[in-house]
């Protein structure tokens, strides 16, 4: 079985290596919206895979390193593409999360990422 939880963050950025006149080399922001899928077993007593208070708990530092933030500026997002960003906030929430099983992010409403790891 596979829980969900969403989240949502608000990030400017640029990207420095698309051409010269490309509309996303200026300095602009997203509402992103994160969905983390969590994959185990239904524990017994619990009935549960894992509280979803406690999953929110155990990802809100790495978003609250990312909120109303200059995405360029964080270490390893100086080129902030969806899918380099969706690859760091995995390497971030995986080693906490070890049932990890796919994210989903969306940098607009009809634009996103789904990565599953390596
Ligand atoms: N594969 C990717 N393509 C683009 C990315 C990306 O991360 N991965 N990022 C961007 C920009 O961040 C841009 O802000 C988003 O582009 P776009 O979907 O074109 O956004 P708009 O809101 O401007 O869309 P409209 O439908 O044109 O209003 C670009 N590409
Ligand atoms: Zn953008």
């Amino acid at each position: 079985m596979i829980i969900y939880q969403h989240f949502t963050f608000d990030a400017a950025h640029f990207l420095p290596h698309v051409p010269e006149g490309h509309k996303c080399r200026n300095l602009h922001g997203h509402t992103y919206h994160l969905t983390l899928y969590i994959t185990g077993d239904v524990l017994e007593q619990e009935g549960w895979i894992l509280d979803f208070s406690d999953l929110k708990a155990i990802v809100a530092p790495v978003i609250g390193m990312l909120d109303h933030t200059l995405l360029n500026n964080i270490e390893g997002l100086e080129n902030p593409t969806a899918e380099l960003l969706a690859t760091w906030i995995w390497k971030k929430v995986k080693p906490l999360l070890p049932g990890l099983k796919k994210i989903e992010l969306k940098e607009t409403p009809s634009s996103g990422v789904i990565y599953e790891g390596e």
